[in-house]
């Protein structure tokens, strides 16, 4: 009786396999074989002994598939985007405009669908459009609002890099050194309000979300394919660590609540986002509103999301473009040329320069090409449509590989050089063509709410620096060896082991530099 239901058993595994992958019904992109059950785990785990992060592995799918491949992550239906003109349909599409809400997401917000970043339909649309507006009306987005408060952090740091230049080896760490002053700037954006303590709670933030960004890798993990396990195996799993970070963070941000609550001067009017944000949750109780979309609950999950969101996505770009400028000294040096041509020494730069100066615009939009600090962004299907001549099911998930477009050879040439003349035409302005092929901040509906803040963070920040002093190699100082460079390795797989450190966002392995005053 056994034998005759395992050969049973047996049986629908093969017919499911069959099904599947071969069925020409499915009109499914093209994709690696499948297992039942387990989907595309054996791709995940041959590539894992090749050293390769999965965006790496993606464009490789992408080479022998064609630019739209299929894969299931355990059972999950997923398509990967790779080329450029897929992606923008994809992106700008209100059929992919939800993200996939799976198990992992929910440890992050008490089991429901809340916050931005990670849910989609209604609560998505409310929570953005409330967050948007209300950050808007305190200055968001204005340039005067917002550059006032780039402008102090900003003088700030510059005063810990003059220390940093008068000492008798003036080495700068970057690891984390623009960590705090972009937090500072996200704070100020969401809370006028300073609280007692508040500098040595945001360096108690800046900890977790490290943390927890550090606990949940981009993509191919064991908990991707198979999200049930961590409910068997939460230590070896690591997600006892991630609940914890979780609470840590949780916790921090009700105690904001509560300190504000008692506080009570939300009740004389808005000051802030957090003012506005409790006069909602007072208002929604009293309507009995259902659904209720302001909570405790919503805040804390929305504002983690913007922290998350934000702030080792900026300082990790700073890192990056401190990076290749330090590699690069003749871009460093033109940099700094038109920075004195255009700002000159006897004010700082501010984003209302940009539009004259377009070498250092060229640099950034260069350095977040190579940088990838998001290096793919992740949507899910709201109905069956079509993808380019596929059919694709509801509920089915896409990843978008923002690192393969930034690095197709194919349009790029030499994707792997540091070169932003690459953006510039003869008359040394920006070719609109080739900047739009370059989508840090994703694109459509749900391009990152921060694009603004960030890029005007990045810019300030990047030229102020540059226009007194210089960057210069330390190699001495540096972990990042060239000795394990061989040949006959893929470059790009050299590239990800000796420079890039892979965890939920791309960061540049730790550095140091040489911090010169400029005469
Ligand atoms: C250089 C810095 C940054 C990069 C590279 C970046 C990148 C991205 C990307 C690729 C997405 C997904 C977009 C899509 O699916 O089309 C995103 C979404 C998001 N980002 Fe950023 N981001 C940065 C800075 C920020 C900042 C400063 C904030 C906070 C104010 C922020 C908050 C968010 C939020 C809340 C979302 C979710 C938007 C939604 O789903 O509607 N980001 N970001």
């Amino acid at each position: 009786m056994f034998f005759a239901y395992f050969i049973a058993f047996i049986s629908v595994l093969l017919i499911w396999t069959f099904v599947d992958n071969f069925l020409p019904s499915k009109k499914h992109p093209p994709g690696p074989f499948r297992l039942p059950i387990f989907g595309n785990a054996l791709t995940f785990l041959q590539n894992k002994s090749t050293g390769k992060p999965v965006f790496v592995l993606f464009k490789d799918l992408a080479k022998q598939y064609g630019p739209v491949v299929f894969l299931r992550m355990g059972s999950q239906p997923t398509v990967i985007v790779d080329d450029f003109e897929t992606s923008k349909i994809l992106l700008n599409n209100e059929v992919w405009i939800d993200r996939p809400f799976n198990d992992m997401m929910a440890e992050r917000s008490y089991g429901k669908p809340l916050g931005i970043i990670f849910v989609g339909g209604e609560g998505w649309r409310e929570m953005r459009r409330f967050t948007m507006r209300s950050l808007r009306d305190f200055g968001y987005g204005k340039q005067n609002s917002m550059q006032s408060i780039i402008d102090d952090e900003v003088k700030t740091i510059l005063n810990e890099v003059e220390t940093v230049a008068g000492k008798d080896k003036p080495l700068l760490n970057i690891k984390h050194f623009f960590t705090l002053p972009v937090l500072n700037i996200l704070w100020s954006m969401v809370s006028s309000v300073r609280m007692p303590g508040d500098e040595e709670k945001l360096k108690k933030l800046i900890i977790l979300v490290d943390n927890l960004a550090k606990a949940t890798p981009i993509g191919g993990s064991i908990l991707d394919l198979f999200p049930s396990l961590r409910h068997y195996f939460p230590g070896l799993t690591g997600i006892t660590f991630v609940r914890k970070c979780v609470e840590e963070l949780q916790n921090h941000f009700q105690e904001v609540l509560d300190s504000r609550r008692e506080e009570g001067g939300y009740k004389q009017g808005n000051r802030d986002y957090i003012d506005i944000f409790i006069n909602e949750i007072e208002r929604h109780k009293e309507l009995g509103s259902n659904p209720n979309h302001y909570t405790d609950e919503q805040f804390i999950t929305t504002i983690t999301d913007l922290f998350e969101g934000g702030s080792e996505t900026s300082s990790n770009t700073l890192e990056f473009a401190f990076y290749y400028v330090m590699k690069n000294p003749n871009v460093q040096s033109k940099v700094q040329a038109e920075i004195d041509q255009v700002v000159g020494r006897s004010r700082l730069p501010n984003t209302g320069d940009r539009p004259q100066m377009p070498y250092t615009e060229a640099t950034l939009i260069e350095a977040q090409r190579m940088a990838n600090v998001l290096p793919v962004t992740v949507r899910s299907s709201t109905e069956n449509c079509r993808l380019n001549d596929f059919e694709v099911e509801k509920g089915c998930m896409a990843i978008v590989n923002i690192y393969s477009m930034h690095m197709d050879e194919s349009f790029w040439g030499d994707p792997n050089t540091f070169r932003p003349e690459r953006f510039l035409d003869e008359n040394n302005k920006i070719i609109p063509l080739k900047a739009n092929r370059v989508i840090p901040f994703g694109a459509g509906k749900r391009v990152c709410l921060g694009e603004q803040m960030a890029r005007a963070t990045v810019f300030t920040y990047f030229s102020a620096l540059l226009q007194s002093y210089s960057f210069e190699e330390v190699p001495e100082k540096n972990t990042v060896s060239n000795n394990k460079s061989d040949l006959h390795r893929d470059p790009e797989t050299i590239r990800f082991e000796e420079e890039v450190h892979v965890g939920f966002t791309l960061s540049p392995n730790p550095y140091h530099t040489k911090v010169v005053k400029r005469q």
